[in-house]
């Protein structure tokens, strides 16, 4: 086992791909070893980092761990590879199928994963606020609102769904989902509990996606020697939640 945890990095060409490659850069725990993006043109090395093309992916050299942020297209082949490797994933891709959930699953039989919808700590702790709201409000109703950027393609977001499901386990029925596309909104959140005469709201607004970025490094850090399982963010991450 290294010191220095080797990273790929795919969906590297990307939003996500691009802050995360910029805040490894700046760390010493790890050290980039592959990112690949999809259209890649040829290999070559930028920063001292070599990038590949995805249809290169088979011939990845050694990694400890593969972060993905890509789209649900491009998903099942980085699995796979981490999966023949013995090699952890963390994944931060939204709008999987539910084959594609079963495939994690399955997967954890053999290596470490973690999915999260949302690596930043203040959606997490949002999240228990939701599920404890919700407990508390039986039969109010429940909205969850999100607003991005015009570039997203999936709707509603991964993290609307993820406080969707918190609320559903505080009251037993799921929300109703509201999205709304435009400039360049980083990602907001916002779950409404409605009744007769009062309204509660709970709001997460990133402001930059260095967040995330930050949250999937250090959930990488953590998973990569782990045993085969797949490891919730909140108990990797933030136990004292
Ligand atoms: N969990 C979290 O905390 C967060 C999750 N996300 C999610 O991360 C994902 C990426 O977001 P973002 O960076 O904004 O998206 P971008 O569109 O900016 O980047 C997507 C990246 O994936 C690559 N890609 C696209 N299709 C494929 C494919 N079929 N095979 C392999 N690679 C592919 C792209 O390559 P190329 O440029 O060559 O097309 C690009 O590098 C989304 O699902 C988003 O919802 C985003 C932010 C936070
Ligand atoms: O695509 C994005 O940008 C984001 N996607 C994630 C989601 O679908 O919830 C997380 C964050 O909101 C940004």
């Amino acid at each position: 086992m290294s010191e220095i945890t080797r990273l790929l990095i795919h969906g590297a060409s990307g939003r996500m791909g691009q802050a995360l490659l910029r805040l490894a850069a700046e760390r010493q725990d790890l050290r980039v070893v592959a990112a690949y993006s999809r259209s890649q043109p040829a290999q070559r090395v930028i920063d001292g980092v070599p990038h590949f093309a995805v249809s290169e992916l088979n011939g990845a050299p050694e990694f400890d761990v593969a972060i993905d942020f890509s789209l649900p297209d491009g998903f099942d082949p980085v699995l796979a590879l981490c999966a023949q490797r013995g090699k952890a994933l963390v994944s931060g891709t939204t709008g999987l199928s539910s084959a594609q959930n079963t495939a994690i699953n399955d997967a954890a039989a053999r290596i470490a994963v973690v999915w999260a919808a949302n690596y930043s700590l203040g959606v997490a702790v949002l999240t228990e606020l939701v599920r404890r709201a919700a407990a508390a409000l039986p039969g109010w109703d429940c909205d969850v609102i999100e607003a991005h950027h015009t570039r997203k393609l999936d709707a509603p977001s991964g993290t609307a769904l993820h406080l969707g499901a918190a609320a559903a386990i505080g009251r037993g029925d799921e929300p109703h989902y509201a999205s709304l596309r435009a400039g360049d909104i980083v990602g907001e959140h916002t779950v409404q509990f409605a009744a007769a005469g009062e309204r509660l709201e709970l709001i997460h607004r990133a402001s930059n996606r260095d967040i995330f970025a930050r949250g999937a490094l250090e959930a990488a850090l953590r998973v990569a020697h782990q045993a085969p399982g797949r490891y919730g963010l909140a108990e990797l991450m933030f136990p004292n939640l």
